[in-house]
């Protein structure tokens, strides 16, 4: 990761940066993957899953052959209560340094830099953090932690997690389950529809209905597109081509001077 100062300087206000948020197994990297085609130019970051699967220890780039020390994916959906926490200090750093990672190319001229993440630190607290705090895998002194240092955090980078918008996959959770069970991944076979209830519910109180109490204004004044992907869109292409171009008309409506900072904490 470049430096706090160097970051700052390549990050500030160059471009749009969307997150796209939605319930698990919605279809986020399906959808990412249809953007990358529809537009080559733009920046996209994945989740780090496979991160998470595996985690290395800090230094130079492990061997891929390298056991690692664990898979944190399974550790926390087999034992909620005892590393959603661990898993939510990872998930959050990974989001971080994503975020913070300077632009990789410089836009040809006349072109805006459209940067695009699946998922983000706000996701992961206002989603999931929160979410597991609801439901007893956080015990409130590590719920009050979290908190803390994640809007200390905030603070620390004010400006450069800023999103322009959010591009909120949503679906019902049936589907979602549907999907999941389709995808078959090993760690999440214990998942279940109530899990998937409760996600839909963070998102909808985050990012529609705002019920969610967060740390700033800026944050709830951040723009949201709503997609409907009920549908199959993977071999529909009119489908596909109807949430393109929603997209296509959002990212053309948000200017990066237009709205203010997500990551300023209200205090
Ligand atoms: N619109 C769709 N219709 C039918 N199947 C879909 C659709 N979108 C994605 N899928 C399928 O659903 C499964 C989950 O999709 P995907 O991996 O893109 O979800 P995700 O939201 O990125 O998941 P996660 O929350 O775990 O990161 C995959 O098997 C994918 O092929
Ligand atoms: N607890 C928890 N906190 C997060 O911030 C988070 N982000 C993603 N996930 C889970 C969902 C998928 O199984 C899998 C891939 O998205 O990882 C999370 N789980």
């Amino acid at each position: 990761m470049a430096s706090v100062a160097a970051s700052r300087s390549l990050c500030s206000g160059a471009g749009k940066r969307l997150s796209v948020e939605g319930n698990i197994a919605v279809g986020k990297s399906t959808f990412v993957t249809l953007l990358r085609r529809a537009f080559p130019e733009w920046q996209v970051a994945p989740e780090p899953v496979s991160r998470w699967q595996k985690v290395q220890p800090e230094g130079p780039r492990q061997a891929s052959r390298s056991p690692g020390v664990g898979n944190l994916l399974q550790m926390m959906y087999q034992e909620p209560s005892r590393w959603s926490y661990t898993f939510q200090t990872y998930s959050c750093l990974s989001r971080l340094k994503a975020q913070l990672e300077p632009d990789p190319v410089k836009p040809s001229k006349g072109q805006d830099l459209v940067r695009v993440f699946e998922r983000s630190v706000y996701s992961d607290r206002y989603v999931f953090a929160k979410n597991l705090f609801e439901g007893g895998h956080l015990a409130k002194m590590e719920w009050v932690i979290y908190q803390d240092w994640h809007t200390f955090l905030l603070q620390a980078f004010e400006g450069q997690l800023d999103l322009h918008g959010f591009l909120y996959l949503r679906a019902p959770p049936e589907v979602c389950m549907e999907r999941l069970r389709h995808r078959g991944r090993p760690e999440e076979r214990e998942v279940q529809l109530r899990y998937l209830q409760q996600l839909h519910a963070q998102h909808e109180d985050w990012l529609v209905t705002k019920k969610t109490e967060t740390h700033s204004e800026g944050l709830r004044d951040t723009p949201v597109l709503l997609l409907d992907v009920a549908k199959d869109f993977e071999s529909d292409p009119s489908e596909q081509g109807k949430l393109l171009r929603q997209v296509k008309t959002f990212v053309e409506s948000l200017s990066p001077e237009a709205f203010p900072s997500a990551s300023a904490a209200a205090s």
